[in-house]
């Protein structure tokens, strides 16, 4: 999805990589072909494992792909990132700030080590709407705020594309309303947007793109409305009594009806609720719950990916807990800023 003048943002072909584990050689992202067009906000979606992370922290450096090529804004990467790290900024894991220190000191003292003008720390702190704590200490923030100065240390370069691997993880919904405000604002702004997550109604929302992967691989994209309107028009899901499921899937597959089992009720697609309701009280067959399931984004989600996680969606693994160890090694103020902060930051080994 390159802009009119062909310009990708983010562009990766056939990506690698494996980790090395006691039970040999696991996938992290295996043959990756992705395309993150200029401006808005793109959805990197996957279920818990599918190569979100990997994928983010290769094309920061900070991860060495097996194979395949990465670009940034046509620069090959990592070989050429010194050339385009200061039109980037990331947010790879919760970063560190000094908690007795106030948002603006914190941004004060990354500013001074990154090279950004301190000018530009009163208007970071603006854009992600924290003016009015700007003088308070950090450890007085909920978490959203301090998810929110996150970000706004990431724009104290004013980069061109910002990263974020799931900057919404462990907020409540007012927080992640904040972060998703925060995004689709960047976006609009015609910043270019790369958030992963594996929460598809809020990416939905402020995504105009997005990438679905499953086992390292890509297994779709293009924008929201295209992916959602490939669904096909809504399904009506009946409740029905244990005992009439069987009646009414066979009265409805011989009208025709396109009819899927879902728990104790039938998913019909592209039917209208009257004549679902209609053909099965006809024979004597009642439903006790009709509703009209219009297709969004998680039912795409879903159907592209359920079978790629063990466990289902909420699956955790010691992964997770890795993530959570290296967090704990982090140090320094600021230290999910652009990419060069990022690396200095994030301590989290690479295995192979
Ligand atoms: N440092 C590592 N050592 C070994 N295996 C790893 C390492 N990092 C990732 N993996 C494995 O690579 C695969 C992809 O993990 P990755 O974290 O990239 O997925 P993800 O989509 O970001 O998942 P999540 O949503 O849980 O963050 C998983 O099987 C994971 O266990």
């Amino acid at each position: 999805m390159p802009t009119a003048d062909g310009e990708l943002a983010i562009e990766t072909r056939g990506l690698r990589k494996t980790y090395r584990s006691v039970r040999g050689r696991r996938v992290g992202v295996e043959g990756l072909d992705l395309q993150v067009p200029v401006g808005g906000v793109h959805g990197f979606l996957g279920p818990n494992g599918s190569g979100k992370t990997t994928t983010i922290r290769m094309l920061l450096g900070l991860v060495r792909p097996d194979r395949g090529t990465a670009s940034i804004f046509g620069h090959d990467v990592p070989r050429h990132l010194p050339d385009v790290v200061g039109r980037v900024g990331a947010i790879v894991e919760s970063p560190k700030f000094f908690p007795a220190f106030s948002a603006r000191a914190n941004l004060r003292l990354l500013a001074d080590g990154i090279g950004a003008p301190r000018e530009r720390v009163d208007a970071v702190i603006d854009q992600v709407g924290l003016s009015g704590r700007a003088k308070d200490r950090y450890r007085t923030y909920s978490l959203g705020m301090k998810q929110r100065l996150a970000i706004a240390a990431t724009l104290l370069k004013d980069p061109d594309l910002l990263i974020f691997d799931e900057p919404t993880n462990g907020l409540d919904p007012a927080g992640i309303h904040e972060i998703r405000r925060t995004m689709r604002g960047l976006g609009d702004q015609g910043k270019t947007v790369l958030v992963s997550s594996h929460i598809l109604a809020e990416v939905e929302q402020i995504a105009d793109t997005v990438s679905i992967v499953a086992r390292g691989r890509l297994v779709a994209s293009g924008s929201v409305a295209e992916l959602i309107g490939g669904q096909g028009g809504p399904a009506v899901r009946v409740g029905l009594a244990a005992d009439d499921v069987a009646i009414a899937t066979s009265l409805l597959t011989s009208r025709g009806l396109v009819v899927r089992r879902e728990d104790d009720a039938l998913l019909v697609d592209g039917a209208d609720a009257a004549t679902v309701n209609r053909m099965l009280g006809e024979q004597g067959v009642w439903a006790g719950e009709l509703t009209v399931r219009r297709a969004d984004l998680e039912s795409v989600f879903l159907g592209l990916t359920q079978h790629e996680v063990p466990g289902g969606r909420d699956h955790r693994g010691g992964r997770r807990r890795r993530k959570e160890e290296a967090r704990d090694t982090t140090s320094g103020a600021g230290a999910a800023s652009g990419p060069g902060a990022a690396v200095a930051s994030t301590t989290m080994g690479e295995d192979a």
